[in-house]
């Protein structure tokens, strides 16, 4: 149980019996220390089920459950690792009645919030509504409420936006639907509203660890603290350095107050990188400095110095692209890695992604955008989301709507327009004011025998999910569904290019294996012990996927290339890192300002967390690592001078070593050459 873990680490996982801060830079193994930390704990004798561990992101909870699992087995499984969202989802399916919310709420995701405030604020415009989307998020965020932001407006705009605020809240509590920022506000309205809720939460929570602790905000804070009460059994593990989400509400004053509200803390510090070379780290070290100290460390590495990290100067994107999977042959064709997944083309926005897409796909190298446009962005997948939402939640109205018209069904605009003012007279939802005796008085007989239909659909798909357990059965009853609906002949209908909506059918049937998989019964081979999975009625297993961003699970073992933005990087390790587009006005993003009509203070602030973007960026290679910029960028239309980002200049790299290999490029095409020849040959018949 020891094994693998130095000194400070030892000490980090030992502390269970109060609060201990682990604070140590990139690579030092902080995950590594929760994830011992549950073991240690289990094995000291807390159940499973008393252990939470809270990640940043869904990707990495389920890489953290496997690592767990191989250290402890099946007891993993209990115990709950999630992000801080998922933890809110289970503190109100639990206890939300108590503030009048029902167990099958709904959660509503960003299109739905959009078309949601669009009513509210009688507008047809998206971006008005986005606009709006982003204040509202923010005040709710910082715990405010819409009366308090009725009070605090500073500007007919944010009075207008309040009043917008007062309709959408009073909505969500119709339609019994939350969004994100409920999923932190509510539980923590919750806890400290409700004494005897909040006792039972700190007697079941045993301890608590938090992954990328710099990340948190005001209110994850405060749910936390609610959530380990005096007792204080926590690990919190987080790196100053890797603050990226300011721009998202996270606060670096967690980690001061943590000492001031928990005198008991115990602060660790862990030294050691283990994951790059020293040429990375000094790299590394060399951009962060200039960046004011909140909290001193020394990182050092003994994996030797290493390859030298490469400056590549693109003269455009399409270049830039070509010259890294060039870069990938090559390393591949001449290292240990020779696996696709041992490499990662990184990049500030997510629009970046397309060149390389081309790149990849032109050199047959299989690859995944992480971090981009997920599989639950697409319009295909959001209509089954709908449906299943529906049945979750009938009285999740955006998704009655979305669900009544896609396939259609002869429900009309106007119908639904008819069946709104009516339901909102009678303060019903869509769904009810569907079966109510007087909707005649408002819509026409012919139109109500269709939705009659509908509704009856609805509920009989309803009856039959929470009687359909297992992943066989979850199975035929989803194909039988979507036969019932007629999903693929509407694919082919609304979409000319056959070979898209074939596409598009294909990302149908991965989602319903998929859900079906969730559904359990299956046998799986755990540390050679076949055992069967966990069997679950459909209807539990649809209430979870509102909130699963990503089909994660089944991309990890996946032997691909990853183009991730730097955000979604976070936390992650490649042998082999590109950070691309490393430009002024990209990595810094428009700090200048000249190029931005935000005040200079505020502009400072900005280029110090860029610059811990960077530092993150840099921070995810492990043995190789190339920084390539743009001679010549687009920006709308126009290809524009670009500059080299000041953050090449500082990592201090000796001029010397760091211009482009000439051998790579013939490395490359030596490479591709043998691929070509290795391929099959097309079959001839
Ligand atoms: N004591 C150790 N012995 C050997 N390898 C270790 C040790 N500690 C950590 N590692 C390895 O070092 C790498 C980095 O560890 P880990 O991801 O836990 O670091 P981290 O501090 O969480 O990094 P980040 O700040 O990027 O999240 C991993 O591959 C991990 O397995
Ligand atoms: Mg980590």
């Amino acid at each position: 149980m020891s094994a693998g873990l130095n000194i400070a680490q030892l000490e980090a996982v030992n502390h269970l019996g109060g609060p201990s801060l682990v604070l140590a830079g990139a690579g030092s193994g902080k995950t590594r220390v929760i994830t011992h930390k549950i073991a240690r704990l289990i094995q000291a004798g807390l159940a499973a089920d008393r252990i939470a561990a809270i990640t940043f992101t869904n990707k990495a909870a389920a890489e953290m459950r496997e690592r767990a699992g191989q250290l402890v087995g099946r007891e993993a499984r209990k115990v709950l690792i999630c992000t801080f969202h998922a933890l809110g989802v289970r503190l109100l399916r639990e206890d939300g009645q108590v503030l009048g919310l029902k167990p099958q709420f709904s959660i509503l995701d960003t299109d739905d919030i959009t078309s949601l405030l669009k009513d509210c604020g009688g507008t047809t415009d998206a971006n008005t509504a986005r606009a709006w989307q982003w204040t509202i998020s923010a005040w709710k965020s910082a715990g405010l409420t819409a009366e308090q932001a009725q009070k605090q407006a500073r500007d007919e705009n944010e009075r207008v936006t309040a009043a917008i605020m007062a309709r959408y809240e009073e909505r969500l509590t119709a339609y019994q639907s939350v969004d994100f920022d409920d999923l932190i506000r509510l539980p923590l309205k919750l806890l400290g509203d409700y004494p005897e809720v909040r006792e039972k939460w700190q007697q079941k929570m045993g301890h608590v660890l938090v992954d990328e602790y710099q990340d948190t905000n005001a209110t994850q804070y405060d749910l936390l603290k609610l959530l380990v009460g005096e007792r204080a059994r926590f690990t919190a593990v987080g790196d100053d350095d890797q603050s990226i989400y300011g721009w998202r509400g996270a606060t670096l004053d967690n980690l001061k107050k943590l000492p001031v509200d928990f005198p008991q803390l115990k602060v660790i510090k862990l030294e050691q990188n283990y994951r790059s070379t020293s040429a990375i780290l000094r790299a590394a070290n060399n951009v962060i400095g200039p960046n004011p100290k909140l909290f001193p460390k020394t990182l050092w590495s003994d994996l030797g110095e290493g390859e030298p990290v490469r400056v590549v100067d693109a003269d455009n994107e399409e270049h830039e692209a070509e010259r890294a999977v060039a870069r990938i042959q090559s390393l591949r064709a001449n290292s240990p890695h020779k696996e696709w997944r041992d490499f990662a083309i990184l990049y500030r926005a997510n629009h970046m992604a397309r060149a390389f897409e081309q790149a990849l796909r032109r050199a047959q190298i299989p690859y995944k955008v992480s971090g981009g446009q997920s599989f639950f962005d697409k319009a295909e997948i959001r209509d089954l989301c709908a449906w299943l939402r529906l049945l979750v939640n009938n009285n999740d109205d955006p998704a009655f709507l979305r669900s009544a018209t896609t396939p259609k069904r002869g429900i009309g605009h106007t119908t639904l327009q008819q069946l709104g003012t009516f339901a909102t007279q009678y303060k019903l939802s869509l769904f009810e004011a569907l079966f109510s005796h007087s909707l005649s008085s408002a819509v026409s007989s012919r139109a109500i025998t269709t939705l009659h239909e509908f509704g009856r659909m609805v509920n009989d798909l309803e009856y039959r999910a929470r009687h359909t357990v297992g992943h066989e059965a979850a199975l035929a009853f989803l194909l039988q569904w979507l036969k019932d609906i007629g999903y693929e002949q509407h694919l082919y209908d609304s979409e000319d290019n056959e070979k898209i909506a074939a596409a598009r059918w294909s990302n149908v049937m991965d989602f319903v294996d998929w859900v079906a998989g969730r559904c359990g019964g299956r046998i799986e081979n755990e540390g050679g012990v076949q055992v069967e999975t966990e069997r679950k009625s459909l209807l539990e297993v649809v209430q979870t996927i509102a909130l699963i961003s990503t089909l994660s699970e089944r991309e990890q073992d996946q032997n691909v290339v990853t183009l991730s933005t730097l955000h979604a990087s976070k936390g992650l390790e490649w042998p082999h890192v590109i950070l691309v587009g490393v430009n002024e006005g990209l990595l810094p993003f428009k700090v200048d300002e000249a190029d931005s009509d935000l005040p200079a203070p505020v502009l400072a602030d900005r280029l110090q967390e860029e610059r811990r973007l960077m530092y993150v960026g840099i921070t995810r290679a492990q043995r190789t690592l190339a920084v390539s910029w743009l001679k010549r960028r687009k920006k709308g239309r126009e290809s524009v001078p670009g500059q080299r980002s000041r953050f090449i200049d500082e990592m201090g790299l000796d001029q010397a070593t760091v211009r482009e290999d000439p051998r790579e490029k013939l490395r490359a095409l030596r490479a591709e050459f043998a691929q070509r020849a290795a391929a099959p040959k097309p079959e001839v018949t």
